[in-house]
């Protein structure tokens, strides 16, 4: 974000502020005009007042002057007591009434006594002591009009007289005639000239005492204003006629503007002036220019104040402007660069579609240039594979306002197709008309293909590439509607390779795999088009067989299976042959939905296999039975610890060279209240598919070596085989156990004999040859069972810690007939001699096979022939008929 621009406001501070200075100057200007003027004005008419004072005040001065001279000549050479017959009191007070602003005339003898007057109770008076006596008398002189200083009259009044000489005998000092002159007709001359109610205006004495003053003047009357300093002083000391001062006004008090004038008396010469004063107060003066320069400040100061105010809010809101600009541009820029650098490819058209702008991941991802694009319509990535319905929907939704949002396949430059998803918006105006539209494009081939790739994996086998349980499912589901729709059958097969577990086993499960892989492509083959073979898991397959219209169609497709599995597989150097059982069901007969038909087809293989590989067997009700039958002993086989429904039967093993019982076998059998005693044939399969086999086994365990310890203690020294299932021997937790059990019930190791199939050794041979050594190392004897029956291989019998070859009673059974009986039983006899182990025939049930075997060198023998296997406490009776030499019980 760019800072605001400072400089800009700063100078727009300077510019306001010149305006201020230049406004504020004018504003000087004026009011200093103003108060100029005002002054100028103000000192005119001060002036001019005083002017017509002054010359009021000359022209009484000189009719007054007129007077006295007139009444003087009258008097001269005329004794004082014959004055007042001349100066009558009639006469004078004619003169009075013609002479304004003169009160009283006065005529006094040399001698200061008053010998005439207008105011007959003056007459005789001593005015011997007074100014306007004493000061004429001592300076004597008849051409001055005497001015003299005012006074108090003895009649209380104030008055200020005008005084001449009269002349005496030989130019002696004769007298005097004088005429006092009336303050309070000046008084209304200076109020006349007062025109404004602050002005005051005066007649002073040359002297300085106040003659009168208007307004107000009678407690001032005789006030000296001629102290130095003052502006009376100041106005007598500069000797001009007429002077205009400013400040304290000594008659008021107050500051002044003051217009002095002396008035002027040309003729007759005065001995001392009157000077008039015009004033105002400066505050009244200037009050109205005050209230102009109040006025003036106020505009001023709000012009300043509501300019700066306003260019601030300005500044302000430009600032905020500015800054959100900036932001805006921030925010743009960072979005510009976010689309210039987005991971998604970006387009904008205008509202036709012409391409304006498109990012860098657009040319990737189109291989489309920048210069290429532009211009252009978007239909250059047009495939025909997007149908158009799509496009159609795709305008309709942005045209109408709303962002569309979905996923395209579409071609690139190089005329590759891809797949992405697009999300377009459109983008508007300020009017809110749309003017451009914005595609959001992100790439999703590889994601699609991936979801491809899941699909074919959550669907297909990926060994085989067979269809696999779940697409079953739903080509089940598919092939149902179908068949219901046209009324048509179907067939459901269940497919399991018989003995591929020994293939896993002995070539291992790369070869397992080429068997498994070599049948898929055989069942594809030979199956119509319209049919589909899956595979389920492990070596289990399933077909659907479409347009069943009897049960033989079916039997055709399960034959041909049968053959083409049976068929030899070349597996690296070896040749394998394998089976298959088929279990059939068919719709509708088997049953009408996908999990009836499925279980169905699972009874009916489970069947084919009992029924001894290499078969097919369609479902029906009895097999039906035959595996609920199955699932009510499975459910009962896992509460059969619980109930304690196990014993263990024992069957003596009995030494030939002696003659003697040398150990027993450990046999266990189910009670069950339910299904009678159930055959450990039975019901160990189930215990070892659920895994109940181990608690059973260990029950067994236990219970067989508790036994042994008590026949030990009875005195009877048995050895105890007991069986081991292939489940218990692949359990993690055996050896552990084994200890635990014979540290719990106190047998001795070298006294148990574990008995193991061949099966459960040669899956993994060297975990089992280690299981082997530890169990050997804890003392326990190891016999294999049912030797001779499965897929022995001698180099691993070689390695294992053996102890002892059981003789399968199969190879027993026809001892005396068969001759290959005779020598497996041979073989495994030397065999087990070679390997140092001992050879145990079990299932003698004959005196012949007895003696064969007695002739074969084997050790020792099991089988009715001595004794079915019995509870223990029916046991040592047995021992002791055997030992005793009674073979036949
Ligand atoms: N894992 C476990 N397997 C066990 C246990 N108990 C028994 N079994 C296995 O069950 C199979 C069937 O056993 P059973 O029905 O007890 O049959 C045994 C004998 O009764 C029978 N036998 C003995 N002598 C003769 C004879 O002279 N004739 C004849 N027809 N049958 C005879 O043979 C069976 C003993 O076989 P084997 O164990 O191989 O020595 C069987 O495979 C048992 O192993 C158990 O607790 N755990």
């Amino acid at each position: 974000m760019s800072a605001p621009p400072n400089n800009t406001f700063l100078k727009q501070w300077g510019v306001l502020g010149i305006a201020f200075f230049l406004l504020g100057g004018a504003v000087v200007h004026n009011l200093y005009k103003g108060y100029r003027d005002t002054e100028a004005i103000e000192q005119q008419r001060l002036k001019t007042q005083a002017r017509v004072v002054a010359e009021n005040i000359s022209n009484s001065i000189g009719a007054t002057d007129r007077v006295l001279l007139t009444l003087r000549s009258g008097l001269r050479g005329v004794p004082p007591q014959r004055w007042s017959a001349i100066a009558t009191t009639s006469s004078l007070k004619q003169l009075e009434s013609l002479i304004p602003g003169v009160r009283t005339f006065l005529g006094v003898d040399s001698a200061g006594r008053i010998r005439f007057s207008n105011r007959p109770e003056l007459v005789g008076t001593s005015v011997v002591y007074r100014d306007y006596f004493r000061i004429p008398r001592e300076a004597s002189g008849d051409d001055i009009l005497f001015v003299a200083p005012p006074f108090q009259t003895v009649l209380g009044s104030w008055g200020m007289n005008l005084v001449r000489i009269i002349p005496g005998q030989d130019g002696a000092f004769g007298g005097i005639v004088a005429a006092t002159l009336d303050p309070d007709h000046f008084t209304a001359l200076l109020g006349s000239i007062n025109y404004s109610g602050d002005m005051v205006s005066a007649i002073i004495h040359g002297d300085g005492l106040l003659f009168t003053m208007a307004p107000e003047w009678k407690e001032l009357a005789g006030k000296n204003l001629a102290l130095p300093g003052t502006l009376f002083s100041r106005h007598r000391a500069s000797g001009a006629v007429e002077n205009l001062y400013h400040g304290l006004f000594r008659a008021t008090g107050d500051e002044r503007m003051v217009a002095l004038r002396t008035a002027v008396v040309d003729e007759p010469k005065t001995d001392k002036p009157i000077i008039v004063a015009a004033s105002r107060s400066d505050a009244s003066i200037f009050s109205g220019w005050r209230a102009h320069l109040r006025n003036q400040t106020l505009v001023l100061f709000s012009i300043i104040l509501v300019s700066s105010y306003l260019l601030a809010r300005y500044q302000q809101s430009k600032r905020v402007q500015l800054q959100q600009t900036a932001a805006a541009n921030a925010k743009l820029r960072k979005l510009t660069h976010g689309i210039e650098n987005s991971a998604s490819a970006v387009m904008i058209t205008d509202k036709n579609g012409t391409i304006e702008y498109v990012n860098r991941k657009f040319c990737q991802l189109t291989g489309y240039g920048i210069d290429e694009a532009v211009g252009q319509n978007p239909r250059i990535l047009k495939s025909e594979a997007t149908p158009r319905e799509v496009f159609d929907n795709l305008w309709r939704t942005i045209l109408s306002g709303s962002e569309w949002r979905g996923e395209l396949l579409n071609r690139r430059k190089n005329g590759e197709l891809y797949w992405s998803i697009a999300s377009i918006s459109p983008l508007r105006d300020d009017q809110g008309e749309i003017t451009h539209f914005i595609a959001n494009v992100e790439d999703i081939n590889d994601r699609k293909n991936a979801e491809a790739t899941i699909e074919h994996l959550a669907y297909y086998d990926p060994l085989t590439d067979l269809p696999n349980r779940r697409m079953l499912q739903d080509r089940l589901e598919i092939a149902l509607k179908r068949s219901r729709r046209q009324g048509s059958g179907m067939a459901l097969l269940y497919l399991d390779l018989d003995g591929f577990k020994h293939v896993n086993d002995n070539l291992g499960h790369p070869a397992g795999d080429r068997l498994l892989k070599e049948m898929a492509t055989r069942y594809t083959s030979l199956l119509r088009d319209d049919d589909l073979v899956c595979r389920m898991g492990g070596d289990e397959f399933a077909v659907i067989l479409h347009d069943v219209h009897h049960d033989e169609d079916a039997v055709v497709v399960a034959h041909r299976l049968l053959e083409q599995t049976a068929q030899p597989v070349q597996l690296d150097d070896s040749e394998v042959v394998v089976t298959a059982s088929i279990g059939i069901a068919l719709f509708p007969k088997n049953g009408d939905d996908t999990r009836t038909l499925e279980k169905n087809a699972d009874i009916a293989l489970y069947h084919a296999k009992g029924e001894g590989k290499n078969t097919f067997s369609f479902f029906d009700e009895e097999l039906n039975s035959a595996s609920r039958n199955r699932i009510a002993l499975e459910q009962r086989l896992r509460q059969v610890l619980e109930k304690n429904e196990l014993l263990v039967l024992y069957q003596p093993k009995i030494s030939l060279a002696t003659g003697k019982v040398t150990g027993v076998e450990a046999l266990v059998r189910w009670n069950s209240p339910e299904f009678g005693m159930v055959s450990p044939l039975r019901f160990i399969p189930l215990a070892e598919e659920t895994r109940m086999i181990i608690p059973i086994g260990e029950w067994v365990l236990e219970t067989a070596c508790r036994q042994q310890v008590l026949w030990q203690e009875q005195g009877l020294s048995l050895t105890m085989a007991v069986n081991l299932s292939s489940v218990q021997f692949k359990s993690p937790t055996l050896i552990e156990r084994i200890t635990a059990i014979l540290d719990k019930t106190g047998m001795l190791a070298e006294q148990l004999e574990l008995e193991l199939t061949e099966s459960a050794l040669v899956e993994k041979p060297n975990e089992a040859t280690w299981i082997l050594e530890q169990l050997r190392s804890l003392g326990c004897g190891i016999a294999i069972d049912d030797f001779g029956t499965g897929y022995s291989s001698l180099a691993y019998l070689k390695n294992f810690p053996v102890t002892v070859l059981k003789i399968d009673r199969t190879f027993v059974r026809d001892l005396a007939h068969d001759s290959g009986d005779r020598a497996i039983a041979q073989s495994v006899v030397a065999l087990a001699n070679n390997l140092d182990m001992q050879t145990v025939a079990e299932g003698v049930e004959q005196q012949e096979q007895l003696a064969i075997l007695r002739e074969l060198g084997c050790a020792f023998v099991q089988g009715f022939i001595y004794s079915r296997p019995v509870p223990a406490d029916e046991l040592p009776a047995i021992v002791h008929t055997i030992t005793a030499g009674d073979e036949s019980l």
